[in-house]
């Protein structure tokens, strides 16, 4: 016989209380989401647009070629927690030198199937020696919706400006970092570019002192709402200077410009979501991981949609010089379709007008 000691919890909004065992200890509480890549776990899990949730995998065996530091997208594990069917020591053990909970062995295809009924929903979690279902209740009840966490690019940002390949002969991309991903700096900077990496509050005449070609406008995690200095910020330039947007940065574009976002059911959380141009009707895989979308494009052109929901994946303005992608171009992990975003935002520095000055 093969017995598991059962020694964790997850409790699910509503109060369904699902016991698994700890793989790696301690207690949290996120928004409980679901992604079903079948790699790309290193990436996913160091991306930091997954602060404040709890990451199901729905792909039954995570871990299985190790944890390479190589693969990070950031300095440290983002997820609140991990949840898996199953997880290996590798994974285990790094997730539990990061002070992240980890649970598996427990029917993974029934909660990904109730996060698909019910949307995306709040959890709490605990996993270690001697913890209760009442303890993952306590979890629950503390847990806020994605929404309510208005100070999140704070949690994510960068404190001091950072400038990578400064000697570059290429554009000057002022990136701002809302939770950016390591590999959209080096896609740029592989293309020759200089990268300002700037805080998510940067203020129109910081981002005037590196008198940048364009502004870039990363991913990040939770409301694109609660991005505030961020929005004002484009509003500001908009027209000014070519912007572009990755995911959150879409979004936040979009809802600066007058536009409007919303949260989904359940999000895209993937390697293999389809996107169709509506330009040149072709279809391409990406990568993809958000929990909102853009409702309404404002002045903004949709020019590529998902082909499983129609919602926007791509905008672009030719008069205001905006070109923004839902899904993850920096491809990391891949599919590697959509790599030519970057240049095709470099390619706008090329029309750069002055940027107003104060
Ligand atoms: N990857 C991202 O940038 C995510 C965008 C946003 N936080 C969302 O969940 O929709």
């Amino acid at each position: 016989m093969f017995f598991v000691t059962m020694d964790a919890y997850v409790a699910l909004e509503g109060g369904r209380v699902v016991e698994a065992r700890a793989r790696a200890p301690g207690q949290t509480r996120g928004e409980l989401v679901f992604t079903t890549a079948y790699t790309g776990y290193e990436e996913s899990l160091t991306d930091p647009s997954y602060e404040e949730q709890v990451l199901t995998f729905s792909y039954p065996l995570i871990g299985n070629y190790g944890v390479r530091s190589e693969r990070f997208e950031s300095d440290g594990v983002h997820p609140r927690a991990v949840v898996a069917h199953e997880l290996t020591d590798d994974v285990a053990a790094w997730l539990e030198r990061e002070g992240v909970p980890a649970v598996d062995r427990l029917d993974t295809r029934d909660l990904v199937t109730r996060i698909r009924e019910e949307g995306a929903m709040k959890c709490g979690i605990v996993a270690g020696e001697d913890v209760t279902p009442e303890d993952a209740l306590d979890q629950l009840a503390q847990c806020k919706g994605m929404s309510e966490h208005v100070d999140i690019g704070e949690q994510v940002s960068v404190r001091e400006p950072a400038t990578y390949n400064p000697d570059g002969s290429g554009p000057d991309v002022a990136l701002i970092d809302c939770g950016a991903k390591g590999s959209i700096v080096s896609s740029l900077v592989e293309r020759g570019a200089t990268v300002h990496r700037l805080p998510y509050d940067a203020t129109p005449a910081e981002i005037e002192a590196f008198a940048p070609d364009v502004l870039f406008i990363s991913n990040g995690p939770g409301d694109p709402e609660n991005f505030e200095a961020t929005q004002d910020l484009v509003r500001e330039l908009a027209g000014e200077i070519p912007m572009a947007g990755i995911c959150l940065g879409q979004q936040v574009i979009a809802g600066a410009l007058g536009g409007e976002t919303e949260k989904m059911a359940f999000g895209h959380r993937g390697v293999n979501q389809p996107v169709r141009d509506l330009r040149t009707g072709r279809v391409v895989m990406t990568t993809q991981n958000h929990g909102y979308t853009v409702a309404d494009p404002g002045p903004l052109d949709v020019t590529q949609v998902n082909v499983n929901d129609d919602t926007p994946e791509g905008l672009e303005s030719d008069d205001l010089r905006v070109i923004t992608r839902q899904y993850h171009p920096e491809a990391n992990p891949g599919p590697h379709d959509t790599l030519s975003f970057f240049d095709d935002v470099l390619a706008m520095t090329g029309s750069r007008t002055q940027v107003a000055a104060d």
